[in-house]
């Protein structure tokens, strides 16, 4: 059922899995925001540190009321780490760079120490890039600013926030590439992604489920059959998309939709 007004609908009431379905993207922003800031202020309480992971995309401009008042003081931005679930392998100031697209959106506009925003190197290529990228979570594992997840020997990040493509894919975990299945490494590359640019690294689906809270943000018509796949009661448990590989461990998903985004859901 979509309610009026800026009300989310909350469905999966109990679980671990909620839907919240905003009537426009301006509502969703609001309610982004404020979730953000809750888990950034409970993770600073109770561990000192607030680890959130970004993806690129449309993501960037839905955080933009965190760049504004009351959350540009109330939140403690010195206790964010902020890392990347995927990143382009080109330079930082290059117009592709998903580091430079939430700089420019985001990062820029708040204090958050820059010793504490985790880009990729890259003067590495792929391979490196993801290797470094690696041995930077497992130091940061080692230092506690990143926290382990007992059940799983991966990393835990308190929030990731995440976007998804019209095919289903979230990071750069595409349908149908054997990136999905990879068990063992934390972050990976891939040199042939179908959405350019072609190399990029990526966290893999073990640190991505390992997750205490994942935000997946969706936004407009374009994402419906995606949706629709995802959220509907028949599931297969063939063919899966990557979203719906995103099964957390022990952690809240929540779904940060518009009313087009859900508009091929029969049950809302
Ligand atoms: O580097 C990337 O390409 C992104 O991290 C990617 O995974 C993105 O999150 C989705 O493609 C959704 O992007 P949109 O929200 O712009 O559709």
């Amino acid at each position: 059922m979509a309610t009026g007004g800026a009300a989310p609908t909350a469905s999966d009431a109990g679980s671990k899995k909620k839907l919240l379905i905003f009537d426009s993207e301006e509502d969703l922003a609001v309610s982004l925001a404020k979730y953000t800031a809750e888990l950034s202020e409970k993770f600073a309480a109770e561990r000192g540190a607030f680890t959130a992971v970004l993806s690129g995309g449309s993501l960037i401009e839905a955080l933009r009321k965190l760049t504004e008042p009351p959350y540009l003081d109330s939140v403690d931005w010195s206790k964010w780490h902020v890392f990347w679930v995927d990143e382009r392998v080109v330079p930082k100031d290059h117009v592709d760079s998903n580091y430079k697209l939430a700089y420019d959106g985001f990062l820029s506009k708040v204090p958050i120490p820059p010793g504490q925003v985790y880009a990729i190197n890259d003067a590495l290529s792929a391979e490196g890039a993801a290797d470094d990228y690696e041995a930077c979570l497992k130091q940061l594992v080692k230092n506690g600013v990143t926290s382990m997840s007992a059940a799983t020997g991966f990393p835990r990040f308190d929030l990731q926030l995440l976007g998804m493509g019209p095919d289903g894919h979230i990071a750069s975990l595409f349908p149908g590439h054997p990136l999905v299945n990879e068990k063992e490494r934390w972050v990976t590359y891939i040199k042939d992604s179908p959405k350019p640019p072609p190399e990029r690294i990526t966290f893999t689906f073990p640190v991505i489920n390992s997750s205490a809270y994942v935000a997946m943000v969706v936004t407009g018509a374009g994402k419906a059959a995606a949706v629709q796949k995802a959220l509907s009661d028949k599931q297969t448990s063939s063919d899966l998309l990557p979203v719906e590989m995103a099964v957390l461990q022990d952690g809240e998903f929540t779904w940060f939709t518009d009313k087009a985004a859900v508009s091929l859901l029969q049950n809302k």
